[in-house]
């Protein structure tokens, strides 16, 4: 599902951020990332994303060679992936209902698939009664919850998160990463970037370790 070999990125700063990575993620695994800060965990995942490009090396999801990926593909490509950042960047004159449609209506669904998958969504996050709620009037858990049934509504193939439950108690973080483990159990491969060892370490699912650009285990099976 995701193939990483020997990735360098280097930034135009001159940062290397990551150097000869390499990493096979099979499809419906799950795997935590982890590292000091800076280590190159929120690189991995934007290469994967195709939110920044490698500087050198190869790098296939889902069956896509990026590195050959032009700029009008790439958003075509991005509709199997979901996205998760720990600041959720929700629109604040939105809606959670709306928050949470907005991929669907980039991508053209029809205003009845757009109803009945945003309340799937977030029937999921159990959210479904807050659907008219402005984001601003709901908790820092719920608010990412929102931010997790937005990239979750158009049933993307891959889920990456960075950091998601970054500014969250021991309480609300378990319940974040629960749902991950969920999405996984349906099929989604899940990558999630976290500082978190005590809570990810208990959790059953590899730990991979990025220590100044470089990765000690790399495969990842389902
Ligand atoms: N856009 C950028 N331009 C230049 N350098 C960058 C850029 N983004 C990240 N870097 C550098 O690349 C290295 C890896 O950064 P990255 O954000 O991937 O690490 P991280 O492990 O996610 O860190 P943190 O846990 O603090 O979020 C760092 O040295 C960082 O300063």
């Amino acid at each position: 599902m995701i193939q990483l070999r020997n990735i360098t990125k280097r930034y135009e700063s001159g940062q290397e951020a990551l150097s000869r990575i390499n990493l096979k993620v099979d499809a419906g695994a799950m795997a935590f990332l982890t590292g000091h800060s800076g280590a190159g965990k929120s690189t991995l995942l934007k290469l994967i994303a195709l939110i920044e490009r490698p500087t050198r090396g190869q790098l296939m999801v889902n069956g896509a060679e990026l590195t050959q990926m032009k700029p009008r593909q790439v958003p075509y490509f991005r509709r199997q992936i979901g996205i998760i950042f720990q600041d959720h960047h929700l629109l604040r004159d939105r809606t959670v209902f709306d928050n949470v449609a907005l991929p669907l209506l980039i991508q053209g669904y029809s205003r009845q698939e757009i109803g009945r998958r945003v309340r799937a969504a977030l029937d999921r996050v159990g959210l479904l009664h807050k659907e008219q709620a402005a984001p601003i009037t709901l908790s820092t858990g719920e608010q990412q919850r929102v931010g997790i049934a937005r990239a979750v509504v158009h049933k993307p193939a891959i889920l990456l998160a960075d950091e998601p439950t970054g500014n969250l108690d021991p309480e609300l973080s378990r319940d974040i990463m629960s749902l991950f483990l969920q999405f996984n159990e349906l099929g989604t491969t899940v990558l999630v970037a976290s500082h978190d060892l005590d809570l990810i370490q208990t959790l059953g699912k590899p730990v991979l370790q990025l220590a100044n650009g470089s990765l000690q285990q790399s495969v990842v099976a389902d």
